[in-house]
């Protein structure tokens, strides 16, 4: 028997593709037609006779009869059709079992499903068996499925209604579901409020009629304040993703819950002023400009992730005074970019890209005439960080003579020759390769002057920052004959999307080859940094680990377990964590765990506190002077 007291709030929540993400039915139709050779077809009637159900298309009782007539189902399969619900319950629904069991009085599965498989799920989440309310299976002698108990109410049309008349439950009532089934009992005026559960799947005519949209259960228990598992439901947590990242950064936000924007190309200043208003947490790759500007109109932003490895594009600075977190990925692509530059040495030096425009044209040009091999050959690397160190170890495995210049003293590896300045390294070599950050200060690192240094016949390639080359210098000198070829990969400025036209003065030279800035842009990288990016900045926003931050000071943080976590960004002045704990030590608070680390912009210090804690010790630590951002996470 339910208890039902005055006061008391009912949670009416409906199963397939709410508690679960799946239509039960549909998975049990898989399994009981495993070897049924038109499975595919009749799985996908079954589907559309769900989904027509759902949208109130089909009375009720029609879709359960019709499917279970396509099901040709058994007793035996239950066990496997359970097995496979137990892993699929909502993600939201596992997060917060606190609250399904602490409210297990006061919790109603109503479904139009079948007991047999809902009552072994629901109540492995400490829903009590009773509070369960669904219909049952009928079986023939055999164990076939052949209908279902015809009596019950929720075999029929406005079943959910008419059950909950008959409850005649005394308190408020709230309904969460994706169905239009769930709707009607708030229709009927026996519900207050209905909530559309949008975790799974979204049906546009129930959404229209709901009073809310639930995206996830943590945004129903955040709109009613009641306890739950997230101090912010993620699906309020908007975050955008710009210039096609890979579509596995896309699943990993969504699976957590957030509320994901994905645009194909970058974002001019203006525009990304317009979007980054509600935005908390940004994704870009190298063309996207956060300027000043930007980071001004972004006063929701927790964390920017480059899906890249250069940062240059982002004003790091200020991203530090506002408390922004900026990633990247550091060597996700590096070894694409070695391969392309390899790659290019061999195609220039053996004058193939002339040679093959001849082809296609018709000309068969055999002569070894300005042709060469790598072999031997000095290769001059400017820049000898992860990406020349690389270059470095694979170019001397083909027998090429590898020198670098560094303005950090770096460890040669290899055989690899340190040279004391640039101009000594532009002098030796027979290729010049450049591999520099792009800080802003390496602005026309080669210009005029240093092609003038270079080989006659040089074979030049810049796949690191367009800004870093003097292009009409470069173009003057490849007509001069100086540089014999080139391999340029990035550009001052560079097409948005791929739309818009490319426009350059090394269109239409000989032997240059110009890439779309793709050294980068392999599958694997694009994978790889796919994974890698959304890690970090999952683990800042879930955990406050700032680890392999480009401007924060870095902690790795253990994770949290039975506590809160308060985090606290301010400006690096003196006396901030005297001020921090003299409020824990005010309102006499236990602080089970505390780190901090600076640089020279910002401090953050971390403390995790037992749960009982009041609102004013939040309100205290978010007013200390020269906090620039407080957050709390659970
Ligand atoms: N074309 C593409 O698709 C890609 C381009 N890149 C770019 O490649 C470049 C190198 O990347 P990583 O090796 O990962 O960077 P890194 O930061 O590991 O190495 C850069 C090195 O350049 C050195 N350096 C800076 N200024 C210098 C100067 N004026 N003279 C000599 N050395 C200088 C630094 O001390 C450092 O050792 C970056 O600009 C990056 O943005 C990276 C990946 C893909
Ligand atoms: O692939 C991209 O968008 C940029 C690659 C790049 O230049 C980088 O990783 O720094």
């Amino acid at each position: 028997m339910l208890t039902k007291t005055l006061e008391q709030t009912y949670f009416v929540i409906d199963f397939d593709s709410t508690f679960t993400k799946v239509e039960a039915l549909d998975v049990l139709g898989e399994i009981s037609l495993a070897a049924h050779r038109d499975r595919e077809a009749i799985l996908e009637k079954i589907k559309i006779i769900t989904d027509r159900g759902m949208s109130g298309e089909l009375s009720l009782a029609q879709s359960i009869e019709m499917r279970l007539q396509l099901l040709t189902a058994h007793r035996d399969h239950l066990p496997a059709l359970i097995e496979t619900l137990k892993n699929e319950i909502s993600d939201s629904f596992q997060r917060n079992r606190h609250f399904l069991a602490e409210h297990a009085d006061q919790i109603l599965i109503v479904s139009s499903g079948f007991k047999e498989f809902i009552v072994p799920i629901v109540t492995s989440l400490g829903i009590k068996e009773e509070n369960v309310f669904a219909n049952t299976f009928v079986f023939d002698e055999a164990g076939n499925i052949v209908g279902c108990d015809c009596e019950n109410p929720l075999a029929t049309d406005k079943g959910k209604v008419k059950l909950i008349r008959d409850l005649n439950l005394e308190g408020d009532i709230y309904v969460i579901g994706d169905g239009y089934t769930d709707y009607e009992i708030r229709e009927s005026g026996l519900a207050n409020r209905f909530y559309a559960f949008t975790e799974n799947v979204m049906r546009p005519k129930v959404i229209e009629k709901a009073d809310y949209v639930a995206p996830s259960l943590d945004e129903f228990l955040y709109h009613n304040k009641l306890n739950r598992s997230q101090s912010y439901p993620k699906s309020r947590i908007k975050v955008l993703l710009l210039e096609n990242v890979h579509p596995v950064a896309v699943h990993l936000f969504e699976s957590e819950g957030f509320n994901v924007e994905i645009l194909k190309g970058a974002l001019d200043e203006d525009e990304l002023i317009e979007k980054i208003r509600d935005v908390s947490i940004l994704g870009i790759r190298s063309k996207t400009q956060v300027t000043s500007r930007v980071l001004e109109n972004a006063n929701k932003l927790m964390c920017i992730g480059a899906f890249c490895i250069g940062t240059n594009q982002i004003d790091l600075k200020t991203c530090t005074e506002k408390g922004i977190a900026v990633f990247n990925a550091p060597y996700s692509n590096t070894r694409s970019v070695v391969e392309l530059a390899i790659g290019e040495i061999i195609m220039l030096v053996r004058n193939i890209v002339p040679k093959s425009n001849k082809m296609h044209e018709g000309v068969w040009d055999k002569s070894a005439n300005n042709s060469f091999e790598v072999r031997g050959k000095k290769l001059g690397l400017v820049g000898y960080g992860n990406i020349g160190t690389q270059l470095s170890v694979v170019a001397e495995a083909l027998g090429m003579e590898v020198y670098f210049y560094d303005i950090v003293d770096k460890l040669a590896l290899g055989n690899a020759k340190k040279c004391k300045t640039l101009d000594e390294l532009l002098a030796i070599s027979d290729f010049v390769s450049l591999h520099t950050d792009g800080r802003a200060s390496n602005k026309n690192l080669i210009g005029a002057r240093e092609f003038g240094l270079m080989k006659e016949g040089v074979i030049f390639l810049n796949l690191s920052r367009g800004h870093i080359v003097d292009v009409q210098a470069l173009v003057e000198a490849i007509k001069s004959g100086r540089v014999a070829g080139a391999g340029v990969d990035v550009f001052p400025y560079e097409p948005k999307t791929n739309n818009e036209e490319f426009i350059n003065e090394l269109r239409g030279l000989p032997n240059v080859i110009l890439t779309p800035h793709i050294g980068g842009s392999t599958e694997e990288a694009q994978e790889n940094i796919g994974n890698f990016v959304p890690g970090k900045l999952l683990e800042y926003i879930n955990n406050g680990s700032t680890y392999g931050s480009v401007n924060f000071p870095e902690l790795q943080l253990p994770l949290l377990k039975e506590s809160h976590r308060l985090l606290h960004i301010h400006a690096n002045v003196p006396g901030i964590l005297a001020k921090i704990n003299a409020i824990f030590a005010k309102y006499h608070i236990n602080i089970q765990g505390q780190y901090l680390k600076t640089n020279e912009q910002i401090g953050y210090v971390i403390t995790d506190v037992s749960k009982d804690y009041s609102d004013e010790v939040v309100s205290e630590l978010r007013h200390i002077d020269n906090t620039i951002k407080f957050r709390l996470i659970y």
